[in-house]
């Protein structure tokens, strides 16, 4: 399976094509929708997202509610783009126009794609590059990562993400699965606790009121993966490492831990390694999931964990100092419309770039011309794995 997207943050659409899903494939179309709507809040974010609607529509590849195996187009629309049409028009400008073009960007934001993006592409209005720098295009990943939830709902395979830090508050709470995706989805953080909530809402706003803006931590977690996906034979089969990159593709994270992460390097083997049990019912499990669910680059059949942690957003209202790229003189960096805190949002986005990787590591595996197939081949395997 493979995707592309395309699309400006303040251009007329974005769009995905992806290319390798099994035909006869149900599609809920409002379950995908609710997850980019879910994307769109989280506190802290800017007025844009008051401006938009993520809905989509699909332009090929699904007929009455399935999939025809054919590529899958999904279109989103800016609604933004109704006060952006001069700015970001695809016709070339009068001269005039030119002249007066008012918004033209010299002033790179320290943090942002704006003065690298600019060396490299030649653009001396860094608008050019913030365009496609913008997280919207997150929105489109998004949209991919719904159909490859569809999927994987199919088979029996759930996801869900939350928050686990903001600035200094963590969420360290024990919870289960149910827990977590009930919890997370109600409270306007994505985080557990009401107190929680509460005293990360006013951080956030404090931020703001200073001109600052804050990062964070989040968590996902795959219920009943197959055993066995990825590969320990070669470097680029491994599906840890897979995960691991899709994660950071992701606009401002930095880091990424799978079950213990970071926390293995002062732990003794003893008190790390997942030991080995067997059932009839169940086949092999774990006494534990130091591990996250991935030993050898391959899935263990535990539930897959993964943290990331995001940077603070760049674009600050009271910004730092950078340098205009005409007059290379010191000045403040250009201030555009900005989220103070990200990070709820994100959270959905690292979920669904999870969701990307493990449905190309199952269709990978599964032979997938129709949907047919590929189900009953999972449950032929989930089966002989339990017996092995
Ligand atoms: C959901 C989401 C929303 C974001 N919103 C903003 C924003 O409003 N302003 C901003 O400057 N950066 C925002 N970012 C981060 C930038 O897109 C990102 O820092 C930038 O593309 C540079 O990439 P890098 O941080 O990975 O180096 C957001 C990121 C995500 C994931
Ligand atoms: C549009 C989205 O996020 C945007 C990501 C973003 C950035 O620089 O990454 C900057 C802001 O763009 P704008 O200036 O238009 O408000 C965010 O709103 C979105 O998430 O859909």
């Amino acid at each position: 399976m493979r995707f592309l997207t395309s699309g400006e943050s303040h251009g007329p659409k974005l769009t995905a094509i992806i290319e390798g899903f099994p035909s006869n494939m149900p599609i809920d179309k409002e379950r995908m929708e609710a997850e980019l709507i879910k994307r769109q809040g989280g506190y802290g974010r800017g007025r844009r997202m008051k401006i938009e609607k993520d809905t989509f529509t699909f332009g090929a590849g699904v007929r009455h509610g399935k999939t025809l195996g054919s590529p899958i187009m999904i279109e989103l629309t800016n609604d933004d783009f109704k006060s952006w049409t001069k700015i970001m028009g695809s016709e070339p400008l009068t001269p005039e126009e030119e002249e007066n073009m008012k918004r033209v960007i010299t002033k790179p934001r320290p943090g942002h794609a704006d003065l690298v993006g600019g060396i490299k592409y030649n653009a001396r209005d860094l608008r050019n590059v913030l365009e496609r720098s913008s997280a919207r295009e997150t929105a489109a990943r998004v949209a991919v990562g719904a159909l490859c939830k569809e999927l994987l709902h199919s088979l029996d395979i759930n996801m869900t993400s939350r928050v686990t830090q903001i600035g200094e508050i963590k969420d360290e709470g024990e919870y289960s699965y149910s827990e977590i995706a009930e919890g997370a989805n109600q409270s306007s953080v994505r985080m557990i606790s009401d107190e929680q909530t509460k005293k990360t809402e006013e951080l956030i706003d404090t931020a703001k009121k200073n001109g600052d803006t804050i990062g964070g931590i989040v968590e996902v977690i795959i219920e009943n993966p197959p055993v066995g996906l990825g590969s320990y034979v070669h470097y680029d089969r491994k599906l840890d490492s897979k995960i691991a990159g899709s994660v950071i593709s992701i606009n401002a994270f930095k880091g990424v831990e799978f079950g213990m992460g970071f926390k293995l390097a002062h732990t003794p083997g003893s008190q790390v390694q997942d030991e080995i049990l067997y059932s009839s019912e169940e086949g092999y499990t774990r006494r534990t999931n130091n591990l996250g669910g991935f030993e050898g680059g391959m899935s263990t059949g535990m539930p897959i964990v993964v943290r990331a942690v995001m940077k603070p957003i760049p674009t600050l209202y009271k910004p730092l100092m950078s340098v205009d790229i005409n007059t290379k003189e010191p000045f403040k960096a250009t201030v555009e419309r900005s989220d103070a805190c990200a990070v709820p949002a994100a959270s959905i986005v690292c979920e669904h770039m999870v969701a990307i990787e493990m449905a190309r590591a199952i269709l990978d595996k599964f032979p997938h011309d129709n949907f047919e197939e590929l189900k009953q081949a999972v449950e032929e395997y989930k089966e002989r794995t339990k017996n092995f």
